[in-house]
């Protein structure tokens, strides 16, 4: 095993991934070069169009004075193919860049939020956390990428325009900017409130995901209380108000175009009736009226581009917000080349120590007041103690998911503030309360992260798990898929398959976390044999429910109100812990009526 020091850990806060910079825009500077080129290509195809009023007013000269046609025309159909071609290229490389920012800057905000902090991801919400990272990035390809090269292309086109508009008639090009200003005036003003109406239904977005995700989280819940048609309502009054907002944004984004297409036909109208008197009077040629006109009606589209492209912008910003949010949260200190070598069978397992542990989940509520045991580097060490005693809390500081705020635990010896992660983690397994399966087969649920498990160490978690003759009796043997959330299996078989899991790791130190509450009688004898047969391999630390299951441990850690209460085997504490013999006499007392929990509700 060979360990990193602390100082190679990456601190809390700071990753590979940028993120307080912004992600989104270390992604965009990644692929900048390709953004560059189809700006290149754009302002090429945007020179290739503006060249071609010129030319087709050349071409109405040379009609009017009989002259040569073919190389006027030779110039305008390349101009034109030239333009075509110009437009498309760019189009694909900007796809493909549009593309390329969204694929990074999923994978970065995955390994962010895989890397998160468990006590700063739990104050996430699930759904909204989903809709982040699959429908907000969805947004960057059209919003972002598209939209910025996009206006950069277009608004040469307009200045390009407007210069050679300029040179033809700098009366007509008054009158146009005069009918111009007031429509983009009206549409900055809705680009404005496109931009805020946005925000709102990405965050209503957000909304709709994390409640549709807490319904399908808990199905069987929501059916048990036949509570169908009030997640149905809730979810649907969520679904309403994302309608509402989603309708406001299309309404105000299909505003801003007839907002500049209202301008530019009055622009038309005014030209043509200012650059008809012009011709008449002597002032201006037919040539150069045409040209202008052709120049009017190329602005048109990148006019109503632009400002559609604004207004993509603008929700594009609503969702690069969410994005660089969700990107900034808190990461576990994870060395940059995390070690570990799987213990042998038969290693044996390794010393817990608690000394003098405080932590509390808020400031100023402590959960554990100064925690003190040892559990042997081999055999099972159970911890009771009634419901809110901080049981799971212990074993959670042990796998460093929070971090204690006060005294050490030991690990063989070692201080587990002083391991990383990655190594504590190989050498602790850790089966908690309705440990998920995933859906998957067996097989792929046994090597979930050790694909370089051999054959024999599934065997072998099988057979200590009790679940060899199981896995013998399915048609499909290792190969049986099993649904979310395990469906497809008995309750017992989850657990044990969980336990299973976690022992192909070949931990020295296995946890459970009350393993046994669902089980039957057969299903928990199975297991409490397993629990012994894995004891006698490696140190096992079980937060117990059952009395059946405590009887057998080498030691007993009694906790009540994070504190140590005693410590003893089953037979000293009946002598020794008035605590303990009442949380006996409840668990005889409930068991006589059905096999009830060791935990009482605090008193
Ligand atoms: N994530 C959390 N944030 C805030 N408080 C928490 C959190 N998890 C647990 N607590 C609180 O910490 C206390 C100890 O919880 P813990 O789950 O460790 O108790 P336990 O002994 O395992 O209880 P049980 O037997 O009911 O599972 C409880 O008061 C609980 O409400």
């Amino acid at each position: 095993m060979t360990t990193a020091s602390p100082a190679e850990q990456r601190p809390a806060g700071t990753a590979a991934s940028p993120a307080g910079g912004g992600l989104v825009r270390a992604v965009t500077r990644r692929h900048l070069p390709k953004i560059h080129l189809a700006v290149v290509l754009g302002l090429a195809a945007a020179a290739a169009g503006l060249a071609q009023p010129v030319l087709i007013g050349d071409l109405i000269d040379a009609v009017g004075a009989g002259s040569g046609l073919v190389a006027p025309i030779a110039f305008v159909v390349v101009l034109f193919l030239a333009d075509a071609a110009l437009t498309s290229v760019q189009a694909y490389v900007m796809g493909h860049a549009g593309e390329s920012i969204v694929y990074d800057t999923r994978t970065a905000l995955v390994d962010r939020v895989l890397g998160a902090d468990v006590a700063a991801f739990g104050k996430l919400r699930q759904g909204d956390v989903f809709a982040r990272i699959v429908t907000d990035t969805s947004i960057l390809k059209s919003a972002w990428s598209q939209s910025v090269a996009g206006i950069v292309v277009d608004a040469a086109m307009v200045v390009g325009g407007i210069a050679l508009m300029l040179v033809l008639d700098p009366v007509l090009l008054g009158v146009t900017a005069v009918c111009l200003t007031a429509s983009g005036l009206v549409a900055l003003v809705l680009a404005k409130r496109l931009r805020k109406a946005a925000q709102q239904s990405r965050a209503i977005t957000g909304d709709l995901g994390a409640d549709v995700q807490r319904a399908l989280a808990a199905l069987s819940t929501v059916k048990a209380c036949r509570a169908e048609r009030f997640e149905g309502y809730r979810i649907g009054a969520v679904a309403l108000r994302a309608r509402r907002s989603g309708v406001r944004v299309s309404a105000l984004s299909a505003m801003l175009s007839p907002a500049m297409s209202v301008g530019l036909q009055a622009s038309l109208a005014a030209v043509i009736v200012t650059g008809a008197s012009r011709v008449a009077g002597g002032s201006m040629t037919a040539a150069d009226l045409t040209a202008f006109v052709m120049y009017l009606f190329y602005l048109v589209s990148p006019l109503v581009m632009m400002l559609l492209g604004i207004g993509q912008l603008q929700q594009g910003r609503a969702a690069i917000g969410r994005i660089d949010e969700l990107a900034a949260i808190e990461q576990e200190p994870m060395p940059a080349a995390p070690s570990y070598a799987a213990q042998p069978w038969g290693a044996g397992g390794m010393a817990v120590e608690f000394q003098g542990v405080r932590f509390g989940y808020e400031p100023g509520e402590p959960t554990l007041r100064g925690v003190s045991f040892t559990a042997p580097s081999q055999g099972l060490t159970a911890i009771v103690g009634p419901s809110g005693a901080g049981k799971t809390t212990l074993l959670q500081l042990l796998m460093r998911f929070h971090e204690a705020d006060g005294g050490r635990i030991l690990l063989g010896g070692e201080n587990i503030a002083r391991l990383p992660l990655p190594v504590l983690r190989g050498l602790v397994g850790y089966v908690q309360q309705d440990s998920p399966l995933l859906r998957g087969t067996l097989h792929e649920n046994l090597l979930y992260g050790v694909p370089s498990a051999t054959a024999d160490d599934i065997h072998r978690a099988l057979w200590l798990a009790g679940l060899e003759d199981v896995v013998r009796r399915l048609p499909r043997g290792l190969s049986t898929e099993i649904g979310d959330s395990g469906l497809g299996l008995s309750g017992g078989q989850r657990q044990r398959l969980a336990i299973a899991r976690m022992l192909v790791r070949r931990p020295a130190v296995l946890l459970l976390d009350e393993a046994t509450s669902n089980l039957d009688s057969e299903s928990e004898l199975l297991l409490r044999r397993s629990v012994r047969s894995i004891a006698a391999e490696c140190t096992v630390l079980s937060v117990a429910h059952r009395m059946s299951t405590v009887v057998d441990a080498d030691r007993i850690v009694v906790l009540e109100r994070g504190m140590v209460h005693d410590v003893g085997t089953h037979a000293e504490l009946l002598r020794t812990s008035p605590l303990y013999r009442r949380l006996a006499a409840i668990q005889r007392r409930d068991g006589e009526q059905h096999a009830a929990p060791v935990h009482t509700e605090g008193r």
